[in-house]
């Protein structure tokens, strides 16, 4: 079984705006809310991709109801632990540009974190295990690597400098910065694709055993030990770019739990985060079978 963890999940409220001016009065010409968190979007786009799996977290107040009734929906396993305070609401507002607001989200008691442990403790060696997103402030900064060490399966890795950092003693199967996260930990401008493989293969150095960087609209790189490829994504309309890293994360996982090839599995990654950019929700399977065939792989 896969599981996710959201340990800060969040209700995305997305705003489209003609028009956005600081100061004033601004309307919206279309809203909409979805269940998000970076463990969250990965358990469904993997239900997309008819791959099962159990989302783990945090959840707390009517946020929180709102994420279990929209995962419920989706037929999507929970199990997650409940909070007083409520889940956060980010803010992402679609106008000229995309802009975020990511609230810090609710307080976690000593107890509810030792409870996760637990869950993660009852795991089994066949299991995968994918770790994304922040942490509520009121969390210790080593619970990621805490948490992977506990963990008798595999784990996948996708966040910021520090928890990503943590977590390579435990060589994740994967991990998935994109280059401003990968500019950030190697603190520099990364200009040239061979730069960035340079940083990919300093972070497998330290323990990953593969390095998935996404570059946005340039696509993606999956760096191994022995290859690089590089993917190429097609353009398109882009509508809504939340969720694209976690839509790739999932892609990549459900290649590989469906027996695909590494480059099969890359393919239908790059095309899930693709797809996503190109629709106001996360993809859809039909969406991501659409842009497979345009997504062009080389060997770097
Ligand atoms: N403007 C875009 N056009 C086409 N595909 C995109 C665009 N932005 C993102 N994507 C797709 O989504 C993937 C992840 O996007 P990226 O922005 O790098 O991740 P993150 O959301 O983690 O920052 C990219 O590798 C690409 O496949
Ligand atoms: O935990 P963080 O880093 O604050 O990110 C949470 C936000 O990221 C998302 O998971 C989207 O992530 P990506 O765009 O990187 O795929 C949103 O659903 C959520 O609002």
């Amino acid at each position: 079984m896969i599981y996710t963890v959201t340990l800060n999940p969040s209700v995305d409220y997305i705003v489209f705006t003609d028009t956005m001016k600081i100061g004033e009065l601004n309307r919206a010409s279309q809203t909409y809310k979805f269940a998000g968190g970076k463990g969250i979007n990965v358990s469904r786009v993997l239900k997309s991709h008819g791959v099962e799996s159990t989302a783990l977290g945090f959840t707390g107040g009517f946020p929180g109801d709102f994420i279990k009734n929209s995962l419920q929906e989706d037929r999507i396993m929970t199990d997650f632990i409940e909070v007083a305070e409520d889940t956060r609401i980010n803010i992402k507002l679609k106008g000229m540009a995309e802009t975020e607001i990511n609230a810090p989200g609710p307080s976690v008691t000593r107890e509810q974190t030792e409870q996760l442990l637990q869950q993660i403790q009852r795991l089994s060696p066949d299991d995968t295990l994918v770790l994304a997103g922040s942490i509520p402030s009121s969390v210790d900064a080593d619970i990621y690597s805490r948490i992977a060490q506990l963990c008798p399966g595999k784990i996948v890795v996708d966040a910021e400098k520090d928890l990503l950092l943590s977590v390579l003693d435990s060589q994740p199967e994967f991990i998935k910065p994109n280059k401003a996260e990968l500019e950030q930990i190697f603190e520099r401008k990364l200009e040239t694709v061979d730069e960035i493989i340079d940083c990919a293969r300093e972070l497998i150095k330290k323990g990953a055993k593969n390095v998935m960087v996404s570059l946005g609209g340039e696509g993606a790189l999956y760096v191994s030990e022995s290859l690089v490829y590089q993917a190429e994504v097609p353009s398109g309309h882009v509508v809504n770019t939340v969720g694209s890293g976690d839509s790739t994360v999932a892609g990549m996982i459900a290649g590989m739990t469906q027996g695909l090839s590494i480059e099969e599995s890359f393919k239908l990654a790059v095309a899930s985060g693709t797809a996503t950019a190109f629709t106001e929700d996360l993809a859809t399977q039909e969406q991501i079978a659409h842009v497979l065939s345009d997504i062009k792989l080389t060997i770097v």
